[in-house]
């Protein structure tokens, strides 16, 4: 076993286990782990539950070999799916599952993309600026510096970073390439760090907005998680259950708005009664997004900006 996937422990493991656990207990029962990653909560939940099959979705090559290690002892009840989690229902169709039980996101990169520098997902490693979640996808982020208008950089800064200074690093960046390339995420941090004035720097790390904005455009993260959280809760059969938990107020965004969509009934007010109502789908497990106790945070600070939001399928839909 490489020993990414021993250090990892999973976020909210118990919380996942307690509100899935009673989709999961029916005979037969089928989890959706849409985030594999390195396999920590598919491991704790085929173990916590010995007649559950799941089905890992991931699009990260190498975390998918690494969970097909770990995964082994769980012999056929295990099926790995190199996909982008917003092709579920494909994936589900092809092993001819009609409808599962329960899905769990656990979204964002996993701490094996971080920690392999080559990824190019961390500032504070020097690496290429590459940081595909998907090794054979086209788009890497030093092809993005390269081609992307000043207009477009500055708007993937401003709107998947909320970066502050997106117009002067756009500008930046775009007097840079005329002269040399931007290659490395040291250079990328370099020129960040010179252009951020000392008054702001003060405020966290000049690069971290600048690389969360590159890595959602380069993975297209925002618009495949608008698709895929509907996609999962059509895959839910009634009284199925989906946990998503994000890292980031953009991601938890797009998660509470379709999730809500559903849990409401959609019939504009003031229609007379008589005609046919659009009923909830979804029950809202979880009243706003609960958080990680002080506990946990200690323990594995990457549960510190989590939000957990979790819905119960009431109801086919209408
Ligand atoms: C935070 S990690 C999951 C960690 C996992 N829960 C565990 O316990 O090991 C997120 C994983 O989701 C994958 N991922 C992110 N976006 C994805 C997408 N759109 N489609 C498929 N997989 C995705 C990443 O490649 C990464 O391996």
């Amino acid at each position: 076993m490489d020993d990414v996937t021993r250090i990892h422990t999973p976020v909210m493991l118990e919380r996942c286990i307690s509100v899935l656990e009673p989709a999961l207990e029916r005979p037969g029962a089928v989890l959706v782990d849409a985030t594999l990653g390195l396999g920590g909560h598919a491991e704790a939940f085929l173990s916590r539950f010995p007649e559950l099959t799941l089905v890992g979705l991931d699009r990260d090559l190498q975390a998918l070999a690494l969970a097909e290690g770990r995964l082994k002892p769980f012999g056929d009840r295990v099926h790995l799916v190199h996909c982008v989690y917003d092709e579920i229902n494909a994936g589900l169709q092809k092993l001819g599952i009609q409808a599962v039980d329960g899905v769990l996101f656990d979204l964002g990169v996993s701490s094996m993309q971080l920690d392999r520098a080559e990824r190019g997902f961390a500032y504070s490693k020097d690496a290429p600026l590459d940081m595909r979640m998907d090794q054979e996808a086209p788009l890497t982020a030093e092809m993005i510096l390269a081609e992307y208008s000043e207009f477009d950089l500055r708007r993937i800064f401003r709107d998947y970073g909320e970066e502050k200074l997106a117009d002067r690093y756009a500008r930046r960046i775009v007097q840079r390439r005329a002269e040399q390339p931007l290659v490395r995420s040291a250079d990328l941090v370099d020129l960040l760090q010179q252009a951020t004035p000392a008054a702001l720097s003060r405020a966290g790390h000049p690069a971290k907005r600048v690389f969360q904005a590159l890595r959602i455009e380069v993975n297209q993260e925002l618009s495949v998680l608008e698709r895929a959280v509907p996609a999962a809760i059509g895959a839910l059969r009634v009284g199925g259950r989906i946990v998503v938990m994000s890292y980031q107020s953009l991601e938890d965004r797009i998660v509470k708005r379709a999730l809500q969509a559903l849990s409401v009934s959609t019939a504009p007010p003031g229609l007379p009664v008589e005609l046919p109502q659009h009923k909830p789908e979804l029950s809202l497990l979880v009243r706003g997004a609960e958080r990680a106790t002080d506990e946990e945070k200690a323990e594995n600070p990457r549960a510190t900006p989590v939000r957990f939001r979790a819905a119960e399928r009431i109801r086919s839909a209408s």
